[in-house]
């Protein structure tokens, strides 16, 4: 359950019938956990969960995940291909109060740079408002190695940016809808504000 308003709540849901049956050790976690932890530099904490690729559950998950445990910002991992199984999609708009397409298009756009099958990930964003608060919540697809790709973005060999990375855009996004304010470690993702929105370091 969220204490501090200051300090940023990540939900991280992986949703993999596989890793969650225990065929394979679940890899989504992991790999979010590690890219929040070099990518934040202001105070964060977690609360993750592996469930199966059941739209049920999954809705169930988030939304306990927003109304009751108080994340700001909800990332899933899996299950947003074209597969009968695949349901991710369907469940997070159906706890949405608002779509934010922007994020599923930049998403593909980034991730056709490294497979063509990019465009098989029907990925979204949404947000849920409820009396209490807002949150974002953000399908990744399921392979690991897609989160960093997708939240970060492309860098050229001289660490240049050469597509921009989903996650610039969150910080000033959680800012509009009330959340904590971000900060990030530029070396791996700088974000972006309106300079009107930008506060002094540590204030
Ligand atoms: N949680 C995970 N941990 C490790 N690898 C994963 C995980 N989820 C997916 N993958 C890998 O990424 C690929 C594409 O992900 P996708 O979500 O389509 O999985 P899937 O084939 O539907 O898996 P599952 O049957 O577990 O739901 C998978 O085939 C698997 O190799
Ligand atoms: N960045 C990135 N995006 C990616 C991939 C990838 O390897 N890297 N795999 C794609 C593939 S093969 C599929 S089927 C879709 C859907 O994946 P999901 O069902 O695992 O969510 O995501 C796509 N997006």
């Amino acid at each position: 359950m969220k204490t501090d308003p200051s300090e940023l709540l990540i939900g991280l849901v992986s949703i993999s019938d596989r890793a969650s049956g225990g065929v394979y050790q679940d890899q989504g976690i992991p790999a979010l956990q590690e890219w929040f932890g070099a990518a934040l530099s202001s105070p964060w904490k977690m609360e993750t969960r592996l469930i199966p690729d059941d739209r049920a559950a999954i809705e169930q998950t988030l939304i306990e995940l927003v109304d009751e445990v108080g994340c700001d910002l909800v990332l899933t991992t899996g299950g947003t291909g074209p597969s009968r199984r695949d349901v991710t999609p369907e469940a997070t708009l159906a706890v949405a109060t608002k779509e934010m397409p922007g994020f599923g298009e930049q998403m593909r756009q980034i991730s056709l740079q490294f497979v063509p099958t990019a465009i098989l990930s029907r990925q979204v964003a949404v947000i849920r408002e409820t009396p209490a608060r807002a949150a974002l919540i953000l399908n990744l697809p399921g392979q690991p190695k897609s989160i960093k790709e997708t939240l970060e973005g492309l860098k050229d060999e001289d660490g240049k940016q050469k597509v921009a990375g989903i996650f610039a855009a969150i910080p000033y996004c959680i800012d509009l809808i009330g959340g904590p304010y971000i900060e990030t470690d530029e070396a791996v993702c700088k974000a972006f504000r309106p300079k009107s929105a930008i506060r002094p370091a540590g204030k």
